[in-house]
């Protein structure tokens, strides 16, 4: 049988995705060419204090896993096995992901793109090229035109089988797609920004908990820290736009912090506090959502590109791994013939995307409204312990989110139901309790109460007496 031509892919994009996909593409047997409009960041000198994580959980690393990555990108992260509540009276709570084993990891987002970029150009036919921003395509025609970034006013004119848009939630190429009749699209800036400070190390050591997600809840606005390995640790500052232009001032920014996180100013310095508050502006929050990802069988999108998201599940890069995962697995299936793939990549994985883009902003709008640490702790305790009692009827929201490879859009029918089922609990442990049935279901609870750790097992009592006035 003849041997088929090799077939050729331009991947859009060199950040965490695009970087992924190379890797997948060169797998399959393409020839791969890689454009990043920014130079080479394996060559940039680290910029100090800009050290960025991000939360790497169960679909990241699988899709790291299939092309050999896992190991060595764990290795370089530090494991989160608990969040850390900080109240705004300074009392630190943690609450597990579960079990030893379910932890989520920080990593630094530079290094992983660094590695992703270096395993991609180790692999055979497989080139790199950078400062190429792409400035029109014909996505029937397979064809996509650079500007240099370096200065000179020069074009690239490039031809290929295969588009692979991974070029981030700005997308040169989704915006090619939108041009096209019955591409759905919509975007939402939500009213908060983010803005990151730093934890330096303190006397060379962690100033806070190491393996730990830190959360500052304040309803409308909150703080949440990972560790680095350089023992530092990145804080994400989520606030509405209007209040960060309220803090005009230095002392403006101090006094905020020393109201509403207090514990956080002595671990940032105030001196510190102050300048890198005012050293670069809050940055926007978009979430795009867009079908279908493909144009024939000669352009698909991927990562934020297709699906850019809010942060507030940690699922941004994850889901955009995740993507490289399910398409190279319909590759598998459909023997790699693109013009049954793309379509097939599009209506599989849409749901899923829409589903967890959904799922980020509700999580954003319940923990905006509602969520201190009073009932994060409670509802995450609610939680733990109806796991406890019901592991295969109850699982967390987050579990299977952050924890298993359920697809997204079963995740959310899976946790309407278990709602329900947990309000009805609720009602029913309140109705017996009520009626002075609180004897019987002391001793219905005690004999499971055994099986939960002490700290849950005095948050139920409390709990069932109606100790969480929220
Ligand atoms: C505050 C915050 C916290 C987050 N925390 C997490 C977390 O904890 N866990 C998690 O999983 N996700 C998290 N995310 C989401 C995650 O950062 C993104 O989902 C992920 O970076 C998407 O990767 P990507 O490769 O699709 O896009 P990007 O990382 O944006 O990469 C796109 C690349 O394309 C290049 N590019 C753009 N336009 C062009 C062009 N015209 N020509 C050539 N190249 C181009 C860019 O230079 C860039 O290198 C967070 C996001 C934010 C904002
Ligand atoms: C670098 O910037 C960022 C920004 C936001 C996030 C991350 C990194 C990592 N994030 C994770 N979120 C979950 C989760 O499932 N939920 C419901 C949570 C959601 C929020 Cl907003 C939160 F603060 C804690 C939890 C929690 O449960 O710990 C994980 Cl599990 S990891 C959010």
């Amino acid at each position: 049988m003849e041997k088929q031509k090799q077939k050729s892919a331009a991947v859009v994009g060199g950040g965490l995705v695009g970087a992924m996909n190379t890797c997948y593409l060169s797998s399959r047997g393409f020839k791969v060419d890689l454009y990043e409009a920014r130079p080479d960041i394996r060559t940039m000198e680290i910029v100090r204090g800009r050290s960025i994580n991000l939360a790497l959980s169960y679909r990241g690393r699988q899709a790291l896993k299939k092309v050999g990555l896992e190991d060595q990108v764990v290795q370089d992260g530090i494991p989160m096995y608990a969040r850390m509540i900080h109240d705004l009276n300074g009392t630190l709570r943690p609450i597990p992901y579960g079990k030893s084993d379910q932890y989520i990891m920080s990593v630094d987002r530079r290094k992983l793109n660094e590695t992703l970029l270096t395993a991609a150009e180790e692999r055979p036919d497989v080139t790199l090229h950078f400062q190429h921003k792409l400035v029109s395509c014909d996505l029937e025609k397979g064809k996509l035109t650079f500007k240099m970034n370096g200065g000179e006013d020069v074009h690239v004119e490039v031809t290929t089988d295969l588009i692979m848009g991974n070029d981030g939630a700005y997308s040169a190429i989704r915006k090619h797609m939108v041009k096209r009749p019955r591409f759905n699209y919509s975007q939402e800036y939500i009213p908060h920004g983010y803005m990151e400070l730093t934890v330096p190390p303190h006397n060379g050591e962690f100033a806070m908990a190491i393996n730990y997600l830190h959360i500052w809840p304040r309803n409308e606005y909150m703080m949440i820290a990972l560790p680095n390995q350089d023992k530092s640790f990145t804080l994400t500052l989520f606030m509405p736009f209007d209040m960060f232009e309220q803090l005009k001032t230095g002392d403006d920014v101090v006094k905020f912090f020393m109201e509403k996180f207090p514990d956080s100013v002595p671990l940032i310095g105030e001196e510190s506090l102050k300048e890198t508050y005012f050293r670069l502006p809050p940055l926007p929050l978009v979430s795009v959502k867009c079908f279908p990802y493909h144009v024939s069988d000669k352009a698909v999108i991927m990562g934020d590109a297709a699906h850019a998201m809010v942060p507030f599940y940690g699922q941004g890069m994850n889901c955009g791994f995740e993507d490289c995962l399910v398409f190279d697995e319909i590759m598998e299936k459909l023997d790699s013939d693109l013009s049954k793939v793309l379509p097939e990549y599009s209506m599989y994985r849409s749901p899923d995307a829409h589903a967890i883009n959904d799922l980020a902003m509700y999580n954003y709008i319940e923990m905006r409204k509602s969520v201190n640490s009073r009932w994060f702790l409670m509802r995450k305790k609610v939680d733990a312990f109806l796991h406890a009692i019901m592991p295969r009827v109850f699982i967390p929201l987050y579990t299977m989110v952050s924890f298993t490879r359920i697809r997204y859009h079963v995740v959310i029918n899976k946790a309407k139901k278990q709602d329900v089922l947990v309000d009805n609990s609720i009602q029913a442990l309140m109705a017996l309790a009520a009626v002075g049935g609180g004897y019987f279901t002391a001793v219905a609870i005690s004999r499971h109460l055994d099986s939960i750790p002490g700290w849950l097992r005095d948050s139920v009592w409390g709990f069932l007496r109606g100790d969480f006035a929220v």
